[in-house]
């Protein structure tokens, strides 16, 4: 895997275009891992996202007893599924700082059974979890905190399932109730199950993703909008045979962006108009903004001939992409306001406060609310070194501070601990280079 030194300059670059491959989706590649792994049958896995996320879920996996083969050197994995039980019983898993590994692991391994211990990097520590564990012990699963009540690291042992109906709280983080979806159809096989929604459910396409991947593997789950969700007994999951990873629609908007701030076109391959992915709901605000967006069934394009407009809205539903907003609204015409980004703050650090400090660095006036951000554009965008909060997403948007405007006045940036980038996206800054013709080394 790539290895970044601990800074990076990146040059100024006045124009962007050329065409990005996108790397596998993170929230599909754990998904999918997961469930071939609970699956009845063997399931070939195409364009898996390789990065530490991943491979946090691998190697997870391979500790509980799931056999799985990567196909030579390609991102191909061949996953032997245990059809519903994990063959090891007892082990110490490391989940890194990865949520959707993390989560949904803990649900599966809670209504399984076993004695499991569940750690991760010290940010992970600060990372709620006490709305699924709450959700689970409540049934009757066993699940102790050995660090701070509310977040891992935890202890999971076999507990004694008595009920089946589950209530799930979805205003701190939407992964608790992808985890209790994972989970239900290994609870289901004689009863039943039925998941709810207590109060307001943030980043709703998340929901979509789990339920579209569970039904792939053969489960149907019948809901009531948003507020409960049942899956009836006797489905198991079974492997639909082969399985295809789109490209991650969050990294995409770093490119697209690119785009819609410095000419374009710029082009990203592997995810399109038919994606399952919310975040690909990103390009509406950067049409909003006033840029040109065209799509095909693989492919997003991003162009625009001028100064970006302000934008103010509602990023409840594109938390992760929003934060590339937040940067492009450093080229808008006038002041931009993000809305409803609360949970931006238990993300891999808290992405509203390291958000505006590092725009203010760079000119921005920034006003900071619990749950919004607004942005004022500075009259010119300032040369600075961007700390990265061991954030991936945090280096990836801030590299677009080095186009268009900032370039023509040979603005310097320097993005600090930039090897964050490898949670999600291993090779990023050879890939943002590709696009702003530059060489970064
Ligand atoms: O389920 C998923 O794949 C994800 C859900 C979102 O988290 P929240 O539901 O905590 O907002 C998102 O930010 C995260 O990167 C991936
Ligand atoms: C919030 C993120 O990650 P996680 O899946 O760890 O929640 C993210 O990738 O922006």
């Amino acid at each position: 895997m790539k290895h970044y030194p601990h800074y990076l300059d990146l040059k100024p670059a006045m124009h962007a275009k050329g065409v990005v491959r996108l790397p596998g989706s993170k929230s599909i590649s754990n998904r999918t891992l997961l469930l071939a792994a609970l699956a009845q049958g063997t399931t070939h896995i195409r364009d898996l996202l390789a990065s530490d996320d991943t491979h946090v879920m691998l190697m997870a996996l391979q500790k509980l007893g799931v056999k799985w083969e990567q196909i030579g050197e390609s991102q191909d994995y061949i996953v032997h599924g245990v059809d519903g039980s994990f063959p090891v019983h007892q082990a110490d898993l490391f989940m890194g700082n990865a949520g959707t590994a993390i989560r949904p692991l803990t649900a599966a391994l809670a209504v399984t059974g076993g004695d499991y211990t569940l750690h991760g990097v010290s940010r992970m520590h600060e990372r709620p979890i006490g709305d699924l564990v709450d959700a689970l012990n409540a049934i009757g699963t066993h699940i102790e905190y050995t660090g701070e009540p509310g977040y891992p690291p935890l202890h999971i042992q076999r507990g004694r399932i008595h009920a089946h109906e589950m209530s799930v709280r979805g205003n701190v983080s939407s992964q608790f109730l992808t985890a209790l979806l994972m989970a239900a159809p290994l609870m289901a096989r004689e009863q039943d199950v039925t998941i709810n929604v207590i109060g307001e459910l943030i980043s709703k396409p998340y929901i979509e993703i789990t339920l579209n991947l569970i039904q792939r593997f053969g489960v149907e789950v019948q809901r009531n909008g948003w507020q409960s969700f049942t899956v009836k007994a006797g489905q198991r999951y079974i492997s639909p045979g082969n399985i295809h990873v789109e490209g991650d629609a969050s990294s995409a908007s770093y490119f697209l962006a690119a785009g819609a701030i410095a000419g374009g076109p710029v082009r990203v391959e592997g995810v399109g108009q038919d994606s399952i992915q919310g975040d690909v709901r990103f390009v509406e605000a950067l049409e909003q903004m006033g840029a040109t967006i065209r799509m095909g069934d693989n492919w997003i394009e991003a162009e625009s001939n001028g100064v970006l407009r302000a934008i103010d809205a509602d990023f409840n539903h594109i938390p992760d992409a929003a934060m590339t907003i937040a940067v492009a609204a450093l080229y808008a015409d006038g002041p931009s306001i993000l809305r409803n980004i609360g949970s931006w703050r238990v993300k891999e650090t808290d992405r509203i406060s390291a958000m505006a400090t590092e725009l203010r660095k760079l000119g921005a006036i920034v006003e900071e609310g619990e749950d919004y951000l607004k942005v004022t554009p500075p009259a010119e965008i300032l040369s600075a070194a961007i700390d990265t909060y061991d954030d991936h997403r945090m280096a990836m948007c801030f590299s677009l501070a080095t186009l268009d405007g900032a370039a023509r006045r040979g603005n310097k940036e320097r993005i600090n601990d930039p090897q964050c980038v490898a949670k999600t996206f291993p090779e990023y800054f050879e890939a943002f280079a590709k696009v702003t013709e530059e060489s970064l080394f």
